[in-house]
């Protein structure tokens, strides 16, 4: 398709110290460039949805932002990620404690191997919490946030496998929440999930926003615009557009941007 690219709309927002952001963020596989330049606030108690045709770098920096991204052979980057005044991309950041602040949760539910009460107990217990009471209270809390207490309750002891899929997201999100995260990052949650259980994903991500922050990529455009306050459309590695969701849903100032949204492109 024939496509004007504007300017990537370059963000300097007000810095504050509980600032999470990126600044100038690019990702490379190799030499190839797969994020390019990004600056890009994530306001607190507010879900970001990131939307853009397959390919143009949603993931790459959905995941750059709790460093999961290092994980992979070959891939670097450039440019700042701040949180609390702190620039998380440099070399000497401890990322496991980073990984504490900011979860993740992954388009197909990945729980362990392992009981109900075990997943949620693994993260706390690795990161120093002991005794059954206090753990008991956190798989308990856990749980409840993820909307999934009532559902399981009875059978904490069950393997995990054996919830629905649905369930299982859930239960992933209540694994990330049991660490007690900041941010959360959400890379297609319910793109594997029925109707039904989407609806539950949805409903619990507008609750948690309320406790803390939201990212998320999505293809579903009616999802985006039912659950987040913030839109970026990505298009081949930049930011083309950004703005409140309401706007850019509505009234966006880039003609990609709205073919996109009409499904037109993508
Ligand atoms: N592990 C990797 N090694 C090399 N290139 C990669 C790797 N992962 C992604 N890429 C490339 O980086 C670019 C961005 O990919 P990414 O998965 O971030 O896009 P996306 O917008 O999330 O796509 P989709 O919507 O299809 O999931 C693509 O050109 C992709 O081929």
């Amino acid at each position: 398709m024939e496509a004007t690219l504007t300017a990537p709309h370059i963000l300097q927002p007000a810095k504050t110290e509980r600032d999470f952001r990126t600044e100038n963020l690019s990702i490379f596989y190799g030499t190839y460039e797969a994020v390019k330049g990004i600056s890009l606030p994530f306001p607190e108690k507010s879900v970001t949805a990131l939307i853009g045709p397959s390919g143009c770098g949603k993931s790459t920096f959905l995941r750059s932002l709790n460093r999961m991204n290092d994980e992979i052979s070959g891939s670097t980057s450039k440019g700042s990620i701040w949180i609390d005044g702190v620039d998380i991309n440099s070399p000497s950041t401890d990322v496991i404690k980073l990984r504490q602040k900011i979860g993740m949760v992954w388009q197909k539910p990945n729980p362990f191997y392992k009981s109900i009460y075990e997943n949620i107990a693994f993260g706390p217990k690795y990161h120093g919490v002991k005794g059954k009471k206090s753990l008991d209270e956190i798989v308990e809390s856990s749980l409840r946030r993820a909307a999934l207490w009532d559902e399981v309750k009875d059978r904490l002891k069950d393997s995990a496998l054996a919830l629905s899929g649905g369930q299982q997201q859930r239960l992933c999100i209540a694994r990330a929440l049991s660490v007690n995260p900041q941010i959360l990052l959400l890379d297609e949650p319910a793109s594997a999930l029925d109707p039904v259980s989407t609806g539950k994903v949805e409903e619990l991500i507008k609750e948690l926003k309320e406790q803390l922050r939201i990212v998320i990529v999505t293809h579903n455009m009616q999802q985006a615009a039912r659950i987040s306050d913030f839109t970026a459309y990505f298009y081949l590695g930049q930011v083309i557009e950004y703005g409140m969701t309401e706007k850019v849903f509505t009234n966006p100032e880039n003609t990609m941007t709205q073919e996109y949204i009409m499904g037109r492109f993508g």
